[in-house]
């Protein structure tokens, strides 16, 4: 399989603290991102996505070089803790909003909509406002929305953090679902070990801005070797 994802020695630094990125994700993957408080996933991310500039290095998605890309025309969508829908506009609104900037659809772009709205089960929400879904309900909408974009990248920023456990794993569940019909690649950016067990073929540990290793997910989550990493697992199991 092809690489959805490369960085070469992609940097970048904050206040003082330097990052640099190397990182190979084959298409189709789910790869997990763990690490402690500060590591750099979210930068990681961000630069993934384009709302950050590396220093130097170069990203490439898909096959191409995005380095100097801004993020509308990247091949990735982003999905954050917090859902960022639009709170006087309905759900059917808030989706069409991620094909169209104007929420103006052809037929087939509204099929697509009640497609994604099936699939994230909301069938029947379309005309409700994000004040009046639960929590869960809301990052489905979002989940709904980043399906429409139909991009080959979708990268997750804890974006169950605010939900129960039931409802981290059913979104899961579903995001599993999305890859392997849509073939998507995803990144995980987590701060629960078990969810990248539960989900992602593989792992990357970051720490202190560098993608301190990466593989299959049992065998990186058993490694021993990595001080950084056993302490931060410290007695996960
Ligand atoms: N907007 C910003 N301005 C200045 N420094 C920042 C900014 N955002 C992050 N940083 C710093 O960059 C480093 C990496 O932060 P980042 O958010 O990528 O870490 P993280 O691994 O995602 O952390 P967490 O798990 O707490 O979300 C940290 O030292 C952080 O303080």
């Amino acid at each position: 399989m092809a690489d959805a994802i490369a960085l070469k020695a992609v940097s970048f630094v904050y206040d003082g603290f330097p990052m640099s990125f190397d990182l190979r994700v084959e298409a189709g993957t789910l790869l997990a991102l763990i690490g402690p408080s500060g590591a750099g996933k979210s930068t990681l991310l961000n630069l993934i996505a384009g709302f950050e500039r590396p220093s130097a290095g170069k990203i490439h998605l898909m096959g191409e070089d995005v380095t100097a890309l801004p993020s509308a025309k990247r091949p990735v969508t982003t999905l954050f803790q917090d859902n960022n829908l639009f709170t006087h506009l309905d759900v059917q609104t808030n989706i069409a909003l991620g094909v169209d900037p104007r929420g103006r659809l052809t037929a087939a772009e509204k099929t697509a909509v009640s497609a994604a709205l099936e699939q994230v089960d909301l069938t029947g929400f379309e005309r409700r406002l994000p004040s009046e879904l639960s929590g869960g309900q809301r990052q489905r909408v979002a989940l709904a929305r980043a399906l429409v974009m139909d991009r080959p990248i979708l990268a997750l920023d804890e974006p169950f953090a605010a939900l129960g456990p039931a409802q981290r794993r059913e979104m899961l569940g579903l995001i599993d679902e999305m890859r392997r019909t849509r073939g998507l690649t995803v990144l995980l950016v987590s701060h629960h070990p078990d969810e990248a067990r539960l989900a992602a073929d593989r792992t990357a540990f970051i720490d202190k801005g560098r993608v301190v290793a990466e593989d299959r997910t049992d065998l990186l989550l058993a490694r021993i070797d990595l001080p950084g990493l056993t302490d931060y697992l410290g007695d996960y199991d």
